[in-house]
C-alpha cells in the first residue's frame, strides 16, 4: 500500500508514537534476524536470502535516517522499504489520524479494512491489502504474477480442410506424369489399331466421315493421382484420356475378367466436352472385335424402365454385363426409384444361394434358384458357367473366386463426391478423372482436386456469362430487351415451371404480334415443357433444330444432356436452384469449344442468394453485372404494355 511521501503537518504527535513504534519493529526485527543466522541456511533458497538481507538491510539505513529526523529520506524509506509501516503503526491514536488525514488520502483508502491491526511479533511485514496476503507472509514477495490465459475456443478448420477430411491422401499428392498435346485420328487399314488411341481403322475412318478428326482438344498436360485419380487441365480433353484407358492393353480390351476384373473410372468433365464419344468409342471398338452373343449388345435406358425388364422381361439377364455406364451420375444417383442401383448391382451377379462360394455335397453345384426367373445364372456368363444344373463342376480349395467383369463408367460434368452414394455403387479400385480449366497459370493440380473435392465444377472456356438484376414486373421487358436489342436468339429461355413456360410464350406471342407490321415475321418462341406429349416434344425440337423456332422456352426438363449445336444463348428467365442445375442450364450453350453466352434475370430480392451461390462456388467473378435502364427499355414499352393487357383478358376468360 503506497502511502504519501510527506507527512501531514498536523501529525507531530502522530509522527512521535509512529517513530517509538517503529524503534519496536526494529528492535523485534533485529531479535528474528538474529535468531535465523543461528540457523543453518537453506541451499535451495540461498538466492532469495541474500536479496532478502539486502532488502532489510535497506529498510534499517532507512529507518536509521528517518530516525536521524530528515523528512526527505524519511518519505523516501516509506515509499520504497517498509511501505505501509505508518499504517501498521497506527494503533492507538488511529482515530484521531483519521479524523485528520485530507480527504483525497481517504478516498485512496477507501477500499481498506477501517481498523488496522498491530504487527505481530512474527510478521516481518505488515500485511497489505487482503488480495496480497499470501505475499506479505513470504519474505521476499514475488514480482506481479503473470495473468493467467483466458481459455480460447479453437479456430474453426477451414472449409478445404474440412473438404480434404479422409480422402485418400494420395489424391492429394498428385504426380505430374506426361505432357501432351492434341491427338490426331489418322486414317488407316481396316484392323490396323492406332498405337495412341487404340482405335481401330475403320473406326477411325468411320470418324473421319463424321467430321471427327481428332480425339478431343488439346490435351495441354494431365497429372496423374496415383492409382486413384488423373487430375486433366484444359476442358475438353476427356476423350483424350478415357478412349486409351479403356482400349491400351490387350487385357483392357478383354470381355471376360472373372480374375482380374478391370477397375471402375470415374469422369468429371464439363458440359459440351464430349463425354459421350469417350465411352461409346471404346464400347463400340471392345464389342466390333470380340461381338457378343447377347440379343441386345448396348441397352440405352433410364433407371425406370431398365427395372421393368429386370422385372418382367423373360430370361433378362445383366451376368454378362462388361460395362455399366452410368452417364448423368449424379442425377441418377440422387434417385431412389425402387431402390434401382442396388437391384441392377445385384443382377450382374447370380443369386446368392447358388454362389460359388457355397460348398455342396461331393463339390457338384446344384443350382436350386435357377428356378427364379431372371435370377438364374446366365449361359452367356464364362464367370458363372459353373453353376448351372448340367456342368459337371468340381469344386476344389485352389479355385479362386471369380467375380462379375462388369467395369462401371461414371460420368457427369458434376459429378457428386458424396461418399455415401458413390459407396453405393461398389465401385472397384475406382480412377477418377476430373477435366478442369486452371484459373490461374500458377494452380496446383492440388488445388485442381480440391476444387473438384468442393464441387466447383468448370465451366466451358467458350462461355460468356452475364446477369441483370431487376424488379420481377419488369423481367418480360428484360427478356423482350435481350431478344430485339442484343440479338439473342437461337436461345433455350428457362423458367421455374411448366405453368411459367405456357404463359411466358403467350407473352411473348402478343408482344410479338403487337409489334409486328407487315415486312418483318418476327421472332417464333414455343414452349417445351412436361405438358406436352412426347410426339409433341419430339416435332417443336425438330423445328428449333431447323431454326423454324428461335426461342425455345422450357423446364428444367431439356437443361441435361440435350446437344443442339446452333443454340448460341441461354437465358435463365428464373434463377435456377443451385449451382448444378445452373452448370447444367447454361452449358447447353458454348459446346464443342463453340462460343456462347448465359443470361441470368435475378429478380432483387434473389440478388443476394443469387451471388452468394456463385461467390460459394468461386464463379462470381466470372458473371458480368448488365445494366439496363429505362432509356433501354423505353422503345419496347408500348407493345409490351399492350401484350400485357390481352394476356390479363385472357386470362380472365378462362377463369370466368
Ligand atoms: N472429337 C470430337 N471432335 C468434334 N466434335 C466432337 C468430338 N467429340 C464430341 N464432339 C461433339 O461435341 C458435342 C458435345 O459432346 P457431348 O454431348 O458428348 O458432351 P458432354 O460432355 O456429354 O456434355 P453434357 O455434359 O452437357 O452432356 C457433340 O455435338 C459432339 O458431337
Amino acid at each position: 500500500m503506497a502511502q504519501p511521501a510527506v507527512a501531514p503537518p498536523a501529525a507531530s504527535q502522530g509522527a512521535k508514537t509512529k517513530t517509538n513504534a517503529k524503534k519496536r519493529y526494529l528492535k523485534a526485527k533485529k531479535e528474528r534476524r538474529k535468531k535465523r543466522k543461528a540457523l543453518p541456511e537453506k541451499p535451495l533458497a540461498s538466492e532469495r536470502t541474500t536479496a532478502r538481507k539486502k532488502r532489510n538491510e535497506e529498510e534499517e539505513s532507512g529507518a536509521d535516517e528517518s530516525l536521524s529526523g530528515g523528512s526527505e529520506s524519511e518519505g523516501a524509506s516509506e515509499a520504497e522499504g517498509v511501505r505501509s509501516f505508518p499504517e501498521v503503526a497506527l494503533t492507538a491514536p488511529h482515530a484521531q489520524m483519521a479524523a485528520e488525514r485530507p480527504r483525497k488520502r481517504r478516498k485512496l483508502d477507501a477500499g481498506e479494512p477501517e481498523e488496522p491491526r498491530a504487527l505481530s511479533p512474527e510478521e516481518d511485514e505488515p500485511p497489505a491489502k487482503s488480495s496480497l496476503a499470501p505475499c506479505a507472509q513470504s519474505p521476499t514477495p514475488p514480482a506481479a504474477l503473470p495473468a493467467f490465459p483466458q481459455p480460447r475456443r479453437p479456430e474453426a478448420p477451414s472449409k478445404s480442410v474440412l473438404a480434404l477430411q479422409g480422402l485418400d491422401k494420395a489424391l492429394i499428392e498428385a504426380e505430374v506424369i506426361d505432357p501432351a498435346t492434341t491427338v490426331p485420328l489418322d486414317a488407316g487399314a481396316k484392323e490396323a489399331l492406332d498405337e495412341r488411341t487404340g482405335l481401330s481403322g475403320r473406326i477411325r475412318n468411320r470418324l473421319k466421315d463424321l467430321g471427327i478428326t481428332e480425339l478431343f482438344a488439346g490435351l495441354s498436360r494431365f497429372f496423374a493421382l496415383y492409382r486413384c485419380t488423373t487430375y486433366v487441365e484444359s476442358a475438353g480433353i476427356v476423350q483424350t484420356v478415357v478412349v486409351p484407358l479403356l482400349l491400351s492393353s490387350s487385357k483392357s480390351r478383354a470381355l471376360y475378367r472373372p480374375y482380374d476384373p478391370p477397375d471402375d473410372i470415374c469422369v468429371s468433365a464439363p458440359t459440351g466436352s464430349g463425354k459421350t464419344l469417350a465411352y461409346v468409342l471404346p464400347i463400340v471398338e471392345i464389342f466390333r472385335l470380340q461381338g457378343g452373343s447377347s440379343k441386345v449388345d448396348i441397352l440405352i435406358c433410364t433407371p425406370g424402365r431398365l427395372m421393368d425388364h429386370l422385372n418382367d422381361t423373360l430370361n433378362f439377364s445383366l451376368q454378362h454385363l462388361r460395362f455399366l455406364v452410368i452417364d448423368e451420375a449424379d442425377r441418377l444417383l440422387a434417385q431412389s426409384f425402387q431402390n434401382w442401383l442396388a437391384q441392377v448391382l445385384a443382377a450382374t451377379r447370380p443369386p446368392r444361394a447358388s454362389d460359388d462360394t457355397e460348398s455342396t455335397a461331393g463339390g457338384l453345384r446344384s443350382v436350386d434358384a435357377a428356378a427364379q426367373g431372371h435370377a438364374r445364372p446366365d449361359s452367356l456368363a464364362p464367370a458363372f458357367l459353373h453353376l448351372l444344373h448340367d456342368i459337371d463342376y468340381v469344386r476344389t480349395d485352389f479355385d479362386e473366386k471369380k467375380e462379375s467383369s462388369c467395369q462401371k463408367l461414371l460420368f457427369s460434368a458434376t459429378l457428386t463426391r458424396d461418399p455415401a452414394k458413390i459407396a453405393a455403387l461398389g465401385l472397384r479400385q475406382p480412377k477418377y478423372i476430373v477435366v478442369q480449366s486452371p484459373k490461374t497459370s500458377a494452380m496446383s493440380k492440388e488445388e485442381g482436386v480440391l476444387d473438384f473435392v468442393m464441387e466447383k465444377f468448370t465451366m466451358p472456356a467458350s462461355l460468356t456469362e452475364h446477369m441483370i438484376v431487376c424488379e420481377s414486373s419488369v423481367k418480360p421487358l428484360m427478356l423482350f430487351h435481350l431478344v430485339h436489342t442484343r440479338s439473342v436468339t437461337n436461345a433455350l429461355v428457362f423458367t421455374k415451371s411448366a405453368e411459367s413456360t405456357t404463359r411466358l410464350v403467350r407473352l411473348f406471342e402478343f408482344f410479338e404480334g403487337s409489334r409486328q407490321d407487315s415486312r418483318s415475321k418476327g421472332v417464333v418462341a414455343r414452349a417445351y415443357s412436361s405438358d406436352l406429349a412426347p410426339g409433341e416434344r419430339k416435332s417443336i425440337l425438330e423445328q428449333f433444330k431447323n431454326q423454324d423456332i428461335q426461342i425455345l422456352i422450357c423446364s428444367d426438363l431439356i437443361s441435361r444432356g440435350i446437344d443442339i449445336s446452333h443454340v448460341s444463348h441461354v437465358v435463365s428467365y428464373d434463377v435456377p436452384v443451385d449451382f448444378r442445375k445452373y452448370v447444367h442450364r447454361v452449358g447447353r450453350t458454348a459446346r464443342a469449344g463453340r462460343a456462347g453466352d448465359a443470361w441470368t434475370l435475378v429478380e432483387e430480392q434473389e440478388a443476394r442468394h443469387f451471388k452468394n451461390m456463385l461467390k460459394e462456388a468461386d464463379h462470381l467473378e466470372k458473371v458480368k453485372r448488365l445494366r439496363i435502364g429505362d432509356t433501354d427499355l423505353g422503345p419496347l414499352k408500348p407493345a409490351y404494355e399492350a401484350a400485357l393487357t390481352r394476356l390479363k383478358e385472357v386470362y380472365a376468360r378462362g377463369s370466368s
